[in-house]
């Protein structure tokens, strides 16, 4: 990763608003600091057996993470350099006072840092959310989702599209870390066909993206492992096997961090997941398994998807292997912040207008977990306006396109 600072930001798109900050206590990220954390560290040593050094640690940085102020990475740490130039404005404030987006992934670099993660002790290497994620990916309810699989077989190309498109939407609702402290004074969960709930749905411009140009390359960008991950590729097997892409790129962490976000580790469970399936789930997986021993879908990663930064500062390398992309698909909450800037956009923010710095065309599935929103139309954003808590509950989604 380099050490220099994050390019200098594009002049394209509106005048910017401001960052989104955690220090006010009415706000959701500073529930996330003080009520989900904790929660997460006790979490964390249910999960784990943790050598003493590591609880020791765990407990020191839970202190800090709660109460106290931003320290810095250990001096050993092989990324110290990168984040000593990229903490400096903020060593010595509380953890609410950086930027939300900045500061929570500094809490995940921290947090596996505690648990030995990059340590010479036993804990190298160790996931910490490992526990969470298999229980989540070998779970019945995983079983019931890939037999519904078999129900899809008699729709035709294009249902199937915004099926799995929909599915591989809401999948983002399976997130580890946002059950933990799920904000529910929004109302129970919507259901996927609860009328209103997808706020803006830009799947027929995706699909005819698709149709209308010979099959290139789609990548995604992946957000949870499991029950997220899953929809993920059997949308990517349906692309590759419709010819609406030639090939494909899934881009996941290149380590732990976000509770339930997927690794190259969690790729492969979710593969032997699918493979060793009865019925459609199992042709999938099948499918899939070829797909990755012929080049055709490619794993990926990167050090910048667990960098603090938005995505319109992303190196040139990973900018050039997306600008030759025909589409990304951005999943995830986290994802969308670092697409569209973690900001207090007004809703009607025009999607194309914060998305320009992106290469290549991009489309981002979310379900809204979080502050930031755009593209929404005026009277869409006005009813919501009488919904409190609706963008912090995970019952309204967004499939927002910009060619
Ligand atoms: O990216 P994801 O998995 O959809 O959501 C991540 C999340 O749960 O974590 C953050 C708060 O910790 C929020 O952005 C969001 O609610």
């Amino acid at each position: 990763m380099r050490t220099d600072q994050p390019v200098p930001h594009r002049p394209e798109g509106p005048a910017r608003a401001p960052e989104i900050v955690g220090s006010d206590p009415a706000g959701f990220p500073w529930s996330v600091f003080h009520d989900r954390h904790p929660l997460l560290f006790q979490q964390l040593r249910d999960a784990l057996p943790y050598p003493p050094d590591a609880l020791r640690r765990l407990a020191e940085f839970e202190a800090e993470a709660v109460h106290g102020v931003i320290g810095p990475l250990e001096p050993s740490a092989h990324d110290r350099a990168d984040w000593d130039l990229w903490s400096r404005p903020y060593l010595g404030l509380p953890w609410t006072e950086p930027p939300f987006l900045w500061a929570e992934v500094y809490f995940y670099r921290r947090l596996l840092s505690a648990t030995g993660y990059f340590g010479p002790g036993p804990m190298r290497g160790v996931d910490p959310f490992a526990p969470l994620k298999e229980a989540e990916l070998l779970g019945p309810a995983v079983d019931q989702e890939l037999a519904a699989l078999d129900r899809l077989a008699g729709l035709d190309q294009a249902e199937l599209s915004c099926a799995l498109l929909l599915s591989s939407l809401w999948g983002n609702r399976a997130d580890l870390s946002f059950e933990i402290s799920a904000d529910r004074a929004d109302g129970p969960p919507a259901q996927e066909s609860a009328p209103g709930a997808l706020l803006v749905d830009d799947r027929a411009a995706v699909l005819s993206h698709l149709r209308d140009r010979p099959p290139g390359r789609v990548c995604l960008i992946a957000d949870n492992a499991a029950r997220e991950l899953l929809p993920d590729l059997v949308l990517l097997d349906h692309l590759l096997g419709s010819g609406l892409a030639a090939s494909a790129t899934l881009y996941v962490k290149p380590q732990p961090c976000y509770v339930s976000d997927a690794t190259v580790a969690d790729t492969l469970a979710a593969l032997r997941r699918l493979r060793d399936a009865p019925g459609a789930a199992g042709r999938t997986g099948a499918r899939l398994w070829r797909a990755v021993g012929s080049g055709r879908l490619a794993v990926s990663t990167h050090a910048f998807f667990c960098a603090p930064f938005p995505f319109r500062d992303m190196p040139d390398d990973l900018r050039a292997e997306l600008a030759s992309a025909t589409l990304t698909l951005t999943k995830g909450d986290l994802n969308y912040r670092r697409l569209v800037e973690d900001r207090h956009w007004p809703a009607t923010t025009p999607f194309a207008a914060v998305t320009a710095a992106f290469p290549g065309p991009v489309a981002a599935l979310r379900t809204v977990k979080s502050d930031v929103v755009v593209g929404l139309d005026p009277a869409t954003a006005a009813a919501l306006e009488s919904h409190p808590g609706w963008r912090t509950s995970g019952t309204r989604a967004v499939l927002q396109f910009r060619p």
